[in-house]
This record gives C-alpha cells, structure tokens and sequence, in this order.
C-alpha cells in the first residue's frame, strides 16, 4: 500500500509500504495512485515528496507478480502522471532504488538520495529491460554510454556515483526524508517544465552508428546467448534515435518479447533459487531457522596453496582476522606476497585500504589455538587431512569449528579424527576463492546444526552464496560433473573431436567447453583421483583396455597424462599451447592423429555425431546424477543444485540451471532420451534413467517449484 499525509503545512508525503523491500505489488501501485490524486487534488499542498518505510525507497516490480496474471494499474501511465503533475514531485531514495523504483524516481522532477543508497535498474538480470519508461528517461538524463552501461550491466551505483552521472540531484547524510521535504518547500511554485526528462533530447553524440554497433557487439559477445541484454541495447538506441512516445513504443515492444520468454522464466527462477537456498534444511530435521549460528571473529586457513590463499583473501576482505598455517618456508614466503597482492590489488578497485593487518602468517600449527573456526586446505591425501584433524583437535580450544576444503573427501572420516566431530563440516570453496561465489557447505552425519549453521552465516558474511550439502564423494557438484566428463571422453572414442563438443557446449551458453575446463584446471587432477581410484593403471589391449569394474571406461585422459599433457601449465592437453601457461587453446595435429590411432586400435569405427548429441549425452547425464543426488538427500531441493551450477560451474544463468534446464526440455523427453542412450551404451550406468525422473514423469512432470513433494513422498516410501 502507499500511505498519505500532509507535513509541513503544504508537502504532500507519500509512503510505499510493501515489507521487505516496498515492491511495486498491485496493492502499492493502486496506493501510488490513490495518494498522488490526493495530494494533485489538495489545495493546500504545493509540493510532494515519495518515499519508502523502513529506509528503503522501493526494490522495483513485484517479481513474484510476474509469473501469474497481472491486475492493478500499471506502472507506465502511473510515472507519467506524476511527471506531468503541475506540482514539483520529489523522490526521497533511502536503501534502494531498483528497477521500477528507480524509474519511479525519474518520473519525480527532483531526487534526493542518502550517501548510503544503492541505486539500478538491474532488468536485465532478471532476462527484461526497464518498460517503465527506464530505458527511455536514463539516456535522456545521463547520456546514452552512461545508460547503456548500467541497463545492459543491470549494475548497482552508489548514492555518490549517481550524483556524478547525474541521476540524483542531491546526496545527503542526513535525514533524508527531512531534505527532500526541505527541497519540495523551496521548489513549490517553480516551473516544471525543465524537469520533465521525457522532454529532454538524448545529450548527441558525433557517431551514433558506430557506437551502437560496437556496443552491440561487445553485449553480443558478453551475453553469450541471453537476449534481454541485447533488448537493452535495441531499447537505449530507440531513445537516442526517436521521440520520446515513439521510444516508449518501442520499449513495449522489445518487452513483450522478453517478458513471455524462457531465458526470463529462467533468470527470475534462479533470483529465488538463490534466496531458497540459503532457507537450508536437512534429512535430520536440522533448519535454518531453528539452528542458531555462533559468531566467528577469528578464523584459521591450514595450508596456503592455491585454495588456502583465496580463502585467507575472501576472509580477510570480509574484515575477519585470518592465522594462516603452512609449513614450507618458501611456500609461506610466496603466499605472503600472493596474498599481500590480492588484497592490494582488490582494495585499490575499492577505493579502501588494504587489510594487510588482518592476517598473521606461521609455520607452526600451535599458531591456531585461540581461532573459532578453521578451514583447512592442505593437498588431497587423506593420510595428511587426517592428521592435521587430529593435530587441530588438540591444538583449538575446546568448541572450535574444524571446516575442510577437500573437493571429494569423506568429511564424515576427518571427523572421527577428532574429539567433537559434531563441530566438524565441509567449507568446499572454488578456484579462485575469493573471486568464485559458491560455497558448499557439507554436512557430515555427525555435523550439528550450530556448526552447519556457523559455516552458512560466515559464507554469507564473506559474500558466498552458501549452499548446503550432504556427504558423498565429490558432493553435489563434482559428483554430477563425472557423468558429464565420462560422456565428453566416450564421444571422442565414438567420432568427436575436442573441438566439436567445445563448439557445442559454448554455443549452449558455456563459457568454455570442458576440453578447454580440462586443460585450465589440468588434467592431472583427475588421473591423481582415477589413480587413487585404481582405474588409471595400463591394461592390456583388447576388450579390457576400455573397461573398468564392469562398465565402460576411457582411458584418453590418462593416455595424454602418460605423456606429460596436463593441459595449459604444459603447453599441450586436449589442444595445444604456443608456450607452457599458454591460454589460447589450438587444434592439435597431434591429438587428433593420435585419436585416429587409438579408435584404430580398439577397434572403434567413427561415425558423425552432431551437437544435439553432444549436449543430450552429457548434460542429461548431468541431470540424471542431479536426479540421483535428490533421490539420496544430498541436496535438499532443485533450487539448490541449480545455484551450485550457476555459480559454481558456469551454467549459462539464463538456462536457469541443469534441474530447471530440465523441466524446460520437459522430463518426459530427458527420460526418453536417457532411455534411448542407455539401450545403446547398457555399460554406461549413468545413463540410466533414475527412480526420482521416472516417478516424476508419471506424476505428470509437475514444475520444478513442485518436485519437493514428490521427493518427499518417494523418501517415505524407501
Ligand atoms: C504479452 C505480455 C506483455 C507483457 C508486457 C509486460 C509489461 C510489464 C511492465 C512491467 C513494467 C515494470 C518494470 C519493472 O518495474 C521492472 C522491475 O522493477 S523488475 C525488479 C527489479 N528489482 C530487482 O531486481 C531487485 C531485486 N532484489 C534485490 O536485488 C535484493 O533483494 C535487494 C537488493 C532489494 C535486497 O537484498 P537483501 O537485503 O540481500 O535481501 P534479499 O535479497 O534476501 O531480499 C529480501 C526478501 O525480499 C524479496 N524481494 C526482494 N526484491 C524483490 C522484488 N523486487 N520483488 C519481490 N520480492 C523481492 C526477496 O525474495 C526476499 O524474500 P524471501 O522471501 O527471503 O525470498
Ligand atoms: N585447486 C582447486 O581448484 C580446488 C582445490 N580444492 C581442495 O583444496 C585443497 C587444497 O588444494 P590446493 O590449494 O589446490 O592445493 P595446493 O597444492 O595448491 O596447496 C596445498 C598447500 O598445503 C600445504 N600443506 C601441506 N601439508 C600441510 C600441513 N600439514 N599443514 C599446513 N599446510 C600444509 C602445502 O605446502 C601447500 O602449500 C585440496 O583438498 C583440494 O582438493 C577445492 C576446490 C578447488
């Protein structure tokens, strides 16, 4: 709702009230309505001014209104009627102003804003553009480069940042409700007519083709497939070309496009995936918010290799105090520097000073006593993570959190290395660690729901989002990225090429295929892992060389470790580099003749695969662990395997996620398929289709906000 009243003798106030974030439901916008036909009505009032309660002006649209039939007056004739108001309007801006709060407050012929406020018109993320007018009014106020900036990027301004582009016409400390009243009193009775943006022309421009069709390219190229980003572009060059009413046309147009789309079902699905998450559950019965998280103030990092250095970074940053551990003196000497650098470099973007104070570096263990929390990030071996659990649980004061990095170890194992494995739970960052935004919290059968609670809370407090997990090997993400993989190496044995199934994925939306993943993040991890595994060793030719415990197995990545190939760090992979630590990826002659060998060899025909069949085989593998990962409780919903995709793996985040991917594609058709591709290749286990996508589609494939209920009824059921 909106409320009304009249201070200061002659200002009209109103205020949207819509907890939490006053968004433009249809209830506010009917109140937006009712109090300016009041206040344009009132003779006594000469002036008005908007705000929001709770120090927030307006977070923008209802998003949840938009998957439904919407009703209420709608916001386009809503702005304009307060532009064309014959008394001076006034937007007071605390907290935020986004989306449609934001193009509200253009509508207002003055605005005021706190120094604390963020303000956006961040559309795009959610697949739309700003149809309130936004994409017409911002280029008119600021300029067309500034505008496409923050309409394609969807980026958030500080209150000091937009006074400088000029969306605000005044920043203050203080009350800002009390300014903007100040303001309203001084404009009353002036004239309003060069406030009015819809009237003004779009500052020029010498060269207004070549900009836009630069922009276009460079969105184009950043935008990977999504295509509100590129309806931004189109809408921001209807207002640098065309009138104003001509330009509000066009914008209507470019959204109608956009807002019955799949990719904005998508984008605003993981919106709230990305909340759900952090709304955790457990098979136990443990909850977010029955659980309550004990406060971290000192947190310990064991071990400063490539992981442990990020981490010490994020924490840092976050303005924790970090005790970091490793051993080897030149490692210790190396990682001073390296992290030194990291929050240099990341203070000077922030304009703040480095928190080079906040860490302390050491040698020895002992160093770890008094921390409340420690993330220990020491080489994969279980030997070794199973003695520093031991060392800690001597060393840390009694009721300590103990948190592992590892990408795939049993947590629940460290745990019985200590004397409270209750306190004992999985931090599993990701490369670069205080770049990447997931975390996976993994909750051992041990874990209570204060330790799982206290690594969520600091997750959120270092920026993460912060997914719980159950324990099993590779978790959620590693576990479902080995069908994929298994899939990509089965389809070269079958007529691919690294190239092709690259080519395929990325024009899926990936950033990069996983041949070209392989040989960044080096494809001796994966030989370690299969080695310690058992199944990289040679085997003889013949039938067995391509079968392990029964079912089928590629032995190609462990033939290109034999000869040193490990990907960039050594100038040759699944492609080749100009120099070891090269990043531009080449077709190799080499690898392909080998190839061609090695199909010759086993006895293997190659026949043309196509990119339908690339993306089939390995994401509904993909999917079909995700199933499996439901099906055994490791993730507690969709939701939060999807968020772990996006933001751990670079799922194209208008696909919305490989579990909502799915019920796009429709379920009936993944198992199908799965179906088919299993009837081809029985020795391939993870094409088999799972009991949760079977049970899914015979409860008529509900949508994926739906898919709880089933898994529950199928867990009471086992
Ligand atoms: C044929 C068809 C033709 C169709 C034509 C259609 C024409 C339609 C014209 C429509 C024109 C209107 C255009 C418009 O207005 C567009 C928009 O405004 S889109 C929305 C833009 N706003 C945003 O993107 C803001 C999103 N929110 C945030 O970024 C953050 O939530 C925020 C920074 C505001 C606060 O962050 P934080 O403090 O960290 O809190 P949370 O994120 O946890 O949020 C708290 C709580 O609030 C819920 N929420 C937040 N924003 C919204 C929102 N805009 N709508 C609904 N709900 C919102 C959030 O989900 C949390 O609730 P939970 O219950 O915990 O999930
Ligand atoms: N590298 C990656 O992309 C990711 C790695 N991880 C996991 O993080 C952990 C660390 O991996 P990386 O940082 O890549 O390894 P790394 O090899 O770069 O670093 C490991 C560090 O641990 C130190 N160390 C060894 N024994 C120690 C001890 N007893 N006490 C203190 N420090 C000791 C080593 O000297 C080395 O500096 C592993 O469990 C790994 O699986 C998790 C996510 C991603």
């Amino acid at each position: 709702m909106a409320q009304y009243s009249r201070i200061s003798g002659s200002v009209g106030l109103i205020t949207l009230k819509s907890p939490p974030v006053n968004a433009l439901s249809a209830v506010v916008r009917q109140g937006i309505v009712d109090t300016v036909e009041k206040a344009l009505s009132d003779p006594k009032v000469k002036s008005v001014v908007i705000c929001g309660q709770n120090g927030i002006f307006c977070g923008g649209a209802d998003i949840k209104e938009f998957a439904g039939n919407m009703s209420g007056p709608p916001l386009v004739p809503i702005i304009h009627a307060i532009e064309a108001a014959n008394k001076p309007m006034v937007a007071a801006i605390e907290g935020i102003a986004l989306g449609g709060g934001l193009e509200l407050a253009l509508g207002c012929h003055y605005r005021v804003a706190h120094a604390k406020a963020r303000l956006g018109l961040p559309e795009v993320t959610l697949g739309l553009l700003p149809a309130a007018g936004g994409s017409q009014r911002l280029p008119r106020l600021i300029g067309v480069p500034a505008a496409l900036d923050l309409i394609t990027t969807g980026r958030h301004v500080t209150a000091a940042e937009a006074l400088q582009l000029g969306i605000v016409d005044q920043v203050t400390d203080h009350k800002t409700v009390d300014v903007a009243v100040k303001l309203a009193l001084s404009v009353a009775g002036k004239p309003l007519d060069a406030r009015r943006i819809s009237t003004y022309l779009c500052p020029p421009l010498s060269a207004l083709d070549p900009l836009f069709e630069e922009v276009m390219q460079k969105v184009r190229q950043r935008a990977r497939g999504a295509i509100a980003p590129i309806a931004c572009v189109q809408a921001v060059r209807a207002a640098a070309a065309l009138p104003y009413a001509q330009g509000m046309e066009r914008e209507k147009e470019l959204m109608a496009t956009l807002f019955t789309s799949g990719q904005a079902r998508a984008l605003q699905y993981s919106f709230f995936a990305q909340r759900a998450v952090s709304k955790w559950s457990t098979p136990s019965g443990a909850r977010w918010d029955t659980s309550t998280p004990r406060p971290v103030h000192k947190v310990a990092v064991i071990g400063l290799g490539t992981m442990g250095r990020g981490i010490a970074v994020a924490l840092a940053q976050a303005g924790l105090s970090v005790v970091t551990v490793e051993p080897q003196e030149k490692q210790l000497m190396e990682a001073k520097q390296a992290v030194s650098g990291m929050l240099e470099r990341g203070a000077k973007k922030r304009g703040v000073a480095p928190p080079l104070n906040n860490i302390t570096y050491n040698s020895n263990i002992q160093a770890v006593a008094d921390v409340d929390l420690v993330i220990e990030a020491v080489f994969e071996d279980m030997a070794l993570k199973k003695k520093v659990f031991q060392q800690l649980s001597v060393v840390c004061k009694p009721g300590t959190f103990l948190c592992t990095n590892t990408s795939a170890l049993d947590v629940d194992q460290l745990a019985s290395q200590t004397r409270t494995p209750e306190l004992v739970v999985g931090m599993h960052f990701f490369a670069p660690a205080n770049v990447m935004k997931l975390l996976e919290v993994v909750y051992g059968p041990r874990s209570s729901p204060q330790a799982l609670a206290t690594a969520m809370q600091l997750g959120k407090k270092i920026g993460k989002v912060s997914v719980a997990v159950g324990n099993c090997r590779g978790f959620v993400g590693n576990r479902m990225l080995k069908p994929y993989i298994e899939q990509a190496f089965f389809l070269l044995e079958e007529g691919a090429t690294p190239e092709l199934v690259d080519r395929a994925l990325e024009e899926f939306g990936f950033s990069m295929g996983i041949f070209k993943v392989s040989d960044l993040s080096g494809l001796d991890v994966g030989w370690r892992v299969r080695k310690g595994d058992g199944l990289a060793e040679p085997r003889a030719t013949g039938q067995s060389a391509r079968i392990r415990e029964g079912r089928r197995y590629s032995p190609l990545g462990d033939l290109l470790c034999e000869q040193g190939r490990f990907g960039q760090k050594t100038g040759r992979g699944w492609y080749q580099y100009s120099k070891p630590g090269g990043r531009e990826p080449s077709s190799d002659p080499w690898f392909h003749s080998f190839l061609k060998e090695y199909r010759a060899k086993h006895g293997l025909v190659p026949r043309a695969i196509d990119h339908q069949e690339v993306l089939e085989r390995c994401l509904y593998a993909l999917i079909n662990e995700g199933f499996r990962i439901l099906e055994d409780g490791i993730a507690a919903g969709p939701e939060d395997i999807d968020v772990i995709y996006l933001f751990g793996y670079g799922w194209p985040s208008y696909r919305g996620g490989p579990m909502f991917y799915a019920g796009m594609v429709g379920l009936p058709k993944v198992l199908d398929r799965l179906e088919h591709y299993y009837q081809a290749h029985p020795d391939v286990p993870y094409l088999q289709p799972c009991t949760l996508l079977r049970r899914l589609v015979a409860s008529g494939s509900p949508p994926v906000h739906k898919w709880r209920e089933v898994i529950k009824k199928l867990h009471s059921q086992l």
